[in-house]
């Protein structure tokens, strides 16, 4: 047909939704909000959560920051089953640790694949979304009444505004932290934040194609600072209405190394080299350990390994980094839940993760444990090279 034969209503159909197959009503926030309130001991969990989490980051706390739980929530009843024994050992271990219960509803694909609960929280393509965002909002509220704080991935930039009041330290992930939308969406958010290094690891181009060690790490190096200065962006109001919002900007970030396509890089060598990496760009050496991704090469009995090696170095590292006696080399980051991907259809394993495969609670307490003696050791390290230099 030319586009002298056709009218106009016939090019605007042409010209516009030509790939969306339906558009369905999505539930305002604020109605979902209505609906299920956070009570006051709910914030004081969620405030509390954030204020001693941003307080470890920035060096005021010496307790290790620890990100624990599975790879994704699927079944509300078994994360409120892992969140009570949770908070038992988060209270006995509370000297040592900071503990953020992992409660992950969006994940980020390779390709495709369950995208998480609030995207289709019956795993059958039926994507209830609505549907997903009440039993995410319903299940956050009953871990803030347990008194579990509670850590997110933010992959979709809309679910904040249903979902963010009840989140006490949030992630940025390896295939997002390179978006500037992700960067902005860091920037207005009220809690900690985390950016991970890349998916993939960079070769450069001097003179010759040579491996660039950490290349990845510089795109979380970036979002820090991307995310610390202030934006004005296209977003919506709690009410559904889009919206320009204007931000502040968040300084309180950290880097997350996660491992890439080439192996881990929790290394002694590749935290000092963030770390240099951080100073160099003039920002704070902060830096969490992921456990798994990368950096267990996706075996799940591997992140207790990673564990393992970051006790026996964690006194040196305190004592070995630059300078500053308040860098952040104190955040940790690992996961529980046994799990080997699965489908609905197929029948589900109880405790059983539907993305990465994860250790249990069991085998994670064991190596919290350890992490626990490495705190204590770089205290005792710490003392040590204080009353070193008094002596001098
Ligand atoms: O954490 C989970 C996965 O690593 C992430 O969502 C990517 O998964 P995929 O590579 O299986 O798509
Ligand atoms: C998807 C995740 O991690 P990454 O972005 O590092 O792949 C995750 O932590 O669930």
């Amino acid at each position: 047909m030319s586009p002298q034969a056709i009218s106009i209503r016939d090019a605007m159909d042409l010209l516009d939704d030509r790939r969306v197959k339906c558009v369905r009503p999505l539930i305002p926030p604020q109605i979902l909000h209505e609906e299920l309130p956070l009570s006051l001991r709910g914030a004081q969990t969620v405030l509390d959560g954030r204020r001693q989490v941003e307080a470890v980051i920035k060096g005021d706390d010496d307790r290790l920051l620890v990100i624990v739980g599975p790879c994704s929530v699927h079944d509300p009843d078994q994360a409120i089953a892992y969140a009570k024994k949770l908070v038992e050992y988060a209270k006995e271990s509370e000297e040592d640790l900071m503990i953020v219960m992992r409660v992950y509803f969006e994940k980020p694909r390779t390709t495709v694949g369950w995208k998480g609960l609030i995207n289709d929280p019956d795993m059958n393509g039926t994507f209830q979304i609505n549907r997903g965002l009440k039993i995410a909002r319903r299940l956050l509220l009953e871990l803030t009444e347990l008194g579990i704080p509670a850590a997110g991935e933010f992959l979709d930039v809309i679910s904040p505004q249903y979902l963010a009041d009840l989140n006490s330290w949030g992630a940025i992930g390896a295939r997002t932290t390179e978006s500037q939308v992700h960067r902005e969406l860091a920037s207005a958010l009220s809690m900690s934040v985390g950016f991970k290094n890349g998916t993939r690891f960079h070769f450069a181009l001097v003179p010759v194609l040579i491996p660039a060690q950490d290349g990845s790490i510089d795109i979380a190096v970036d979002a820090i600072k991307a995310a610390g200065s202030g934006h004005t962006f296209l977003s919506v109001t709690k009410q559904g209405l889009s919206a320009i919002v204007e931000t502040e900007g968040n300084n309180s970030t950290h880097v997350i190394l996660r491992g890439s396509s080439k192996g881990p890089n929790y290394a002694q060598e590749h935290v000092i080299a963030a770390g240099e990496k951080l100073k160099k760009a003039g920002l704070p050496a902060r830096l969490m350990i992921d456990c798994s991704h990368g950096n267990s090469s996706k075996q799940h009995q591997k992140q207790i390994e990673v564990g393992r090696d970051i006790v026996s170095r964690s006194a040196r590292l305190w004592t070995e980094l630059p300078d500053d006696p308040r860098r952040d080399d104190r955040v940790q980051h690992q996961r529980g839940q046994a799990g080997r991907p699965a489908r609905r259809s197929l029948g589900l394993k109880y405790g059983v993760s539907i993305t990465d495969a994860c250790i249990s609670l069991e085998q994670t307490i064991p190596v919290l444990e350890e992490l626990r003696e490495g705190v204590r050791q770089r205290r005792a390290a710490v003392k040590a090279k204080r009353a070193d230099g008094e002596a001098a």
